[in-house]
């Protein structure tokens, strides 16, 4: 498991270690593990007369930055300090021109000649972005064709959040310090921090992190497998309610995803049954109400259903219930949160938006906001789809299902899939995949964790580098699956 720890507990953990330790040693870890970082990146033997460029803001940031150079600088590096701001760590300032290192006269010429820039201008004490004098700076870091390193986070993205108010520092690697912060996992910031490493300074850090992302250990924890003697009925029904006449491929997307995420059975219900048999033979199919449709053990309802006949039928199932798509149109918070069974929602940014009431670009923008409101306004598991997929369970509640702890518990960040997932089709494919995995008995909260992460392993397995069709990502799904279960504790 991967975690991240939002700004003000990483300060706590921070003050009980510094209260334990000589001053300046939590900066001289800092400092020695982004000079290694460093060193790594500049190459075997390259740090000797490397020419390295300090970004030196006002704060501590700064701090670890100077301090890493005065450790490159005594490897023989050229180090040049470009000062921002009114003052800089004056301790690492003056023990950086001590070891070799000299204030830049002509800070352009000297970023033109780097071969690697440290961007020590904000890190978890910034806030509010770039200001203006920083920016053409950071343009000239970029264009330079240096290394850009960001010093525990790239200048100007909002750590919390993942927010990105106006330009900040795309760096090519980040070396962030004593725990991960959510934006270095949530685009767009993500994006910004490149290959991201992590440096142990020793922080103690509470149990529950604000941001987890599973890795194949975790998943293959939580996978279903049959028993001996497991009937299709006891490995679970899943219900799907999906496709119309204008969109029959949706059903059949869905139900391709239903049976590889381990029901022992999937159930149709809707108007695609012809096309649903042709393509999946195994599927039970039924053409009335889905009230009557039989033994179900979660339902999926949403995918290419147009006006959504059926909602409120199986809203009212005692079941978990997976709402995607067309589905979450029509949805009426209240009648989600009084639910006594758990909800799922799968919406991608524009659907979150209508749910919100707000734009797609603001979602897009504060995922971590959007998928958190929406978990505790319909009191249900939201699954966010898009360039990063969140998954948030409810504050504790009706609907809840049981799997959160009280706030709700840390969101769940998906840490596999590929823009060629952005395919139209590949969703209705996660909605039966997750809705399977409800069938099958995991909580609301795994069962989209493990179902976002196996869709998106299943479609970089089937794209390796070119274009999938959602199919392709259903056919995927088996291999994706060993790939996971197949995985030692540990892995
Ligand atoms: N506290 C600690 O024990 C440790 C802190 N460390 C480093 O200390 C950093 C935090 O240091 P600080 O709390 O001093 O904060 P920062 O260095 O991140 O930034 C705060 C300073 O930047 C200025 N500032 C704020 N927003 C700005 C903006 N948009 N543009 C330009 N300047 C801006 C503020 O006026 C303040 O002087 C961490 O990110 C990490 O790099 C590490 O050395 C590890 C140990
Ligand atoms: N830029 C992106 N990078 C990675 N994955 C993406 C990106 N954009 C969309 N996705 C993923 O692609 C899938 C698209 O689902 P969705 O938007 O519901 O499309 P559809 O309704 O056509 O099935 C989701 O799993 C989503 O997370
Ligand atoms: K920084």
């Amino acid at each position: 498991m991967r975690t991240a720890y939002r700004i003000e507990t990483v300060r706590a953990a921070e003050a009980a270690l510094m209260a334990k330790l000589p001053p300046g040693a939590l900066m001289d870890r800092a400092a020695a593990g982004l000079a290694a970082a460093c060193a790594g990146l500049l190459g075997r033997g390259r740090v000797s007369g490397a020419r390295i460029v300090v970004l030196a803001g006002s704060g501590d940031n700064g701090g670890d930055a100077l301090y890493a150079g005065v450790r490159l600088a005594r490897r023989g590096a050229g180090v040049t300090v470009v000062r921002l701001g009114s003052r800089v760590h004056e301790a690492g300032l003056a023990a950086l021109l001590r070891a070799g290192g000299r204030v830049a006269d002509d800070p352009y010429a000297a970023l033109a000649r780097a071969d690697l820039v440290l961007d020590g201008i904000t890190g978890i004490g910034g806030h509010g972005g770039l200001r203006p004098e920083a920016v053409p700076l950071v343009r000239a870091a970029r264009e330079s064709g240096a290394v850009l390193v960001a010093v525990d986070l790239p200048s100007g993205v909002a750590a919390d959040t993942g927010e990105v108010a106006g330009e900040a520092v795309r760096a090519d690697a980040t070396v962030t310090f004593g725990a991960y912060k959510p934006g270095l996992l949530v685009d767009p910031a993500r994006e910004y921090a490149g290959a991201v490493r992590l440096v142990g300074i020793g922080l103690e850090l509470p149990g529950e992190p604000d941001l987890e992302a599973l890795q194949h250990a975790d998943v293959a924890g939580l996978l279903p497998a049959p028993a001996a003697e497991s009937d299709k009925y006891g490995r679970g029904v899943v219900g799907v309610v999906a496709g119309s006449k204008r969109y029959p491929g949706a059903a059949v997307l869905a139900v391709a995803g239903a049976l590889r995420g381990g029901a022992g059975a999937v159930r149709y219900v809707g108007p695609a049954r012809d096309e649903v048999l042709a393509r999946f033979p195994e599927t039970l199919v039924h053409e009335g109400p889905p009230g009557e449709a039989g033994r179900v053990q979660a339902w999926v309802i949403g995918p290419g259903l147009g006006d959504t006949p059926g909602l409120d039928e199986v809203l009212a199932a005692e079941v978990p219930v997976l709402v995607d798509a067309d589905g979450l149109g029509l949805l009426d918070p209240e009648a989600v949160r009084s639910r006594p069974a758990p909800t799922v929602l799968t919406p991608h940014a524009g659907e979150a938006a209508q749910l919100l009431g707000t734009s797609r670009e603001r979602v897009e923008a504060g995922r971590l906001a959007a998928v958190r409101e929406l978990a505790a306004r319909f009191g249900a598991t939201v699954l966010l789809k898009g360039s990063t997929t969140l998954v948030a369970a409810p504050p504790p509640g009706p609907g809840a299902g049981g799997d959160g702890p009280a706030s709700g518990g840390a969101v769940r960040v998906n840490p596999t899939g590929t823009p060629w997932l952005a395919t139209a089709g590949s969703g209705d494919v996660l909605s039966g995949l997750t809705g399977s995995l409800l069938a099958a008995g995991l909580a609301p909260r795994d069962a989209a964790s493990a179902g976002a992460y196996l869709h998106g392993l299943a479609a970089r397995r089937a794209a390796r580098g070119a274009p999938v069709a959602a199919l392709d990502v259903a056919d995927a799904l088996p291999a994706a699956w060993r790939d996971v279960a197949g995985t030692e504790p540990g892995d």
